[in-house]
């Protein structure tokens, strides 16, 4: 085979074999932090990304966000793209993971994820601020959000809302993290700028209610 052929297949492989979803039970390790909030962690739930990556940036009708902050409204350097609970999804891809996480954490909600956002980091100089998903319920009851990361890696970062030390983590193409118990009133979260950084967007499924 020529080196041409061989760089073909190769390419072939993680793009058009479409992404593989693999299992949660028993490969989500949890890490509780202060107040009651928690961190579940399954790296690597999906695999073979790439062209899942190529599709949503491409079909997803990214908006540029703008946000009231004190007395000015300023655009906030990502793209986002919301579905309410009912709306269609982008692809079918997302039913099935909205569907499995729903299943995975039958026990602790009940009611499920609904809606999904997305975020697309265009480089390493977009990025979210400090905040609570705290639109709604979030402000004062427990509840989940999951993010699935892909493409570039990127820091999430965590950290008390009334002081403390932050936690980093490295989310890399396929990732699963999600934020439980207290951890949307009593911890924010922000993605930090990242100089050099490629393209990387997030997919976040909420229970009704939260935003
Ligand atoms: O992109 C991420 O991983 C986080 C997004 C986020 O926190 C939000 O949109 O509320
Ligand atoms: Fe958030």
């Amino acid at each position: 085979m020529t080196l041409a052929g061989i760089q073909h297949s190769l390419f072939e492989t993680d793009v058009d074999a479409g992404p593989t979803v693999h299992p949660l039970a028993g490969a989500v390790r949890r890490r509780h932090l202060s107040d009651g909030a928690w961190v579940d962690l399954r790296p690597g739930w999906l695999t073979g990304t790439t062209g899942l990556f190529g599709e949503l940036t491409d079909q997803v009708p990214w908006r540029a966000e703008r946000r009231r902050m004190y007395d000015a409204t300023l655009p906030v350097p990502r793209l986002t793209a919301h579905y309410p609970a009912g709306a269609q999804l982008p692809l079918p891809l997302l039913r099935t993971l909205r569907d499995r996480l729903s299943d995975h954490y039958r026990a602790e909600l009940p009611e499920g994820f609904v809606s999904a956002g997305l975020c697309l980091y265009r480089d390493g100089r977009d990025s979210v601020a400090w905040h609570g998903d705290r639109i709604g319920r979030g402000a004062d009851h427990d509840t989940l959000v999951a993010i699935i990361s892909l493409g570039s890696p990127r820091v999430l970062a965590l950290r008390p809302r009334d002081g403390g030390r932050s936690l980093r983590f490295t989310l890399g193409s396929g990732d699963l993290l999600v934020m439980g118990g207290s951890c949307q009133r009593t911890w924010d979260h922000a993605v930090p700028k990242s100089p050099g950084a490629g393209p990387r967007l997030s997919i976040q499924f909420r229970p009704p209610g939260v935003r």
